[in-house]
């Protein structure tokens, strides 16, 4: 029998849904899923790596229950979160004649969720989804808050949907086949948590980064925090009018730096937030907003959880720094052409920055690629 260890409930009125997280519970998704979704077919929309390592087990799972489901295989990597995998998805739906009332599933990282979630909301004008998040960062972030979409040449994320999951499944068990590469990425966006907001969940982290690391049982509780106040922020900001904004901590710089190396593996997402939450509370200090010193004591945590933390980490060098304020320049936050930064005035205290001048970000940059 599976394990639930944590629930949290995402109180959106008629778009509420359960986060489950425990221990084996691909498992039991099949029970799950018929229990919820009784009568309903499933398109499974997974990628290469993950339809080898865990796909089977859901599988069976879902024949155990007698439910009918279709399985929809894209190539791994942040690349397929573009136009020709939004078409593969569309399409691969589309021919399994999943119908409208039927269900997508993603099951996979926050690629596949992106990707997924955002073809079940356009796919004869929109499908119910269940994420399955299986890195990570999926679990405790891009598989809640119905942000869903893919890249554009322009910039990262410029095109997609608000579309909630009907339900979160998060099996614990399922990284045990995750990279470690791919688990610190993710860590990033864990430590983003307590530098928001919560500075007692990030001196936990510096207690328990290497229990976490190890699987313990502080994984678990990790990761259930991260959805908590995750859930919270969309809960009281679900379309990113206000509060919200404060989760793109460090990701106006990293955006800029994964459109600057391709969508690649040279720079994994978490990665990029990595240095961009470093940069965000260097920014800062330089602006006189932030002590100089909670910088270095997040590099150093962010560091010793194998992350990059400089410009100079990222191989193959960078383009311009004016390339990167064009990137930056498209950011989602801009409005009315004024520059939108997350900014600090030490850990735990993010705020949210609107005008931010140009002249001052690209003088920080051009100083930090030195
Ligand atoms: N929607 C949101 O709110 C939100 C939040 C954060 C990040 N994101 C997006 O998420 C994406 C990054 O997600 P990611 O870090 O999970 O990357 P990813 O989806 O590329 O997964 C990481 C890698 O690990 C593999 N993998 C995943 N689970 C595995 C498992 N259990 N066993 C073996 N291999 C496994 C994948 O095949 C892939 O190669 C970015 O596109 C980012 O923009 C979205
Ligand atoms: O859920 C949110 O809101 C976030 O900002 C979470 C981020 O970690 C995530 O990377 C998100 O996709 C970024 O959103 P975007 O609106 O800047 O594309
Ligand atoms: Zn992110």
């Amino acid at each position: 029998m599976a394990d639930i260890a944590h629930k949290v409930h995402v109180a959106l009125g008629e778009r509420a849904y359960d986060i489950l997280i425990g221990d084996r519970l691909i498992d039991e998704a099949g029970a799950i899923l018929a229990e919820r979704f009784p009568g309903r077919r499933f398109g499974i929309i997974t990628d290469e790596n993950v339809a080898k390592a865990q796909l089977p087990r859901l599988i069976a799972s879902m024949d155990a229950a007698g439910l009918g489901h279709s399985e929809i295989v894209l190539p791994p990597g942040e690349s397929t979160k573009g136009w020709p995998g939004l078409q593969a998805a569309v399409e691969g739906i589309l021919a399994a004649r999943l119908e409208r009332g039927d269900l997508v599933i993603a099951l996979g990282g926050g690629v596949i969720g992106d990707l997924a979630g955002f073809a079940a909301a356009i796919a004869r004008r929109g499908m119910d989804f269940v994420q399955m998040p299986t890195s990570l960062l999926a679990q405790v972030d891009s598989s809640v808050g119905g942000k869903t979409g893919i890249n554009s040449p322009h910039g990262k994320n410029l095109i997609g949907a608000f579309h909630q999951p009907r339900l979160v499944l998060a099996d614990l068990s399922t990284l045990d086949t995750l990279a470690p590469r791919q688990f610190a990425s993710g860590y990033a966006e864990v430590v983003k948590y307590g530098l928001i907001d919560d500075e007692d969940f990030f001196f936990w982290l510096e207690e328990k980064r290497e229990e976490i690391f190890a699987g313990g049982p502080a994984r678990g509780e990790a990761i259930a925090r991260c959805c908590a106040h995750k859930a919270r922020v969309v809960i009281e900001d679900e379309k990113e009018l206000g509060v919200r904004a404060l989760l793109n901590l460090g990701h106006t710089f990293g955006h800029a730096l994964e459109k600057d190396t391709g969508y690649s593996d040279r720079l994994l997402h978490g990665e990029g937030v990595s240095i961009g939450m470093v940069l965000a509370h260097g920014f800062s200090a330089r602006l006189g907003l932030a002590p100089s010193q909670d910088a270095g004591r997040i590099a150093a945590h962010l560091k010793n959880a194998g992350l990059p933390t400089i410009l100079g980490d990222i191989e193959g060098g960078l383009g311009s720094t004016e390339t990167l304020m064009a990137a930056i320049a498209q950011d989602k936050k801009v409005s009315r052409g004024a520059l939108t930064f997350i900014l600090t005035r030490g850990i735990g205290k993010a705020f949210i920055e609107k005008g931010v001048a140009p002249e001052a970000v690209s003088a920080f940059l051009d100083e930090m690629r030195r």
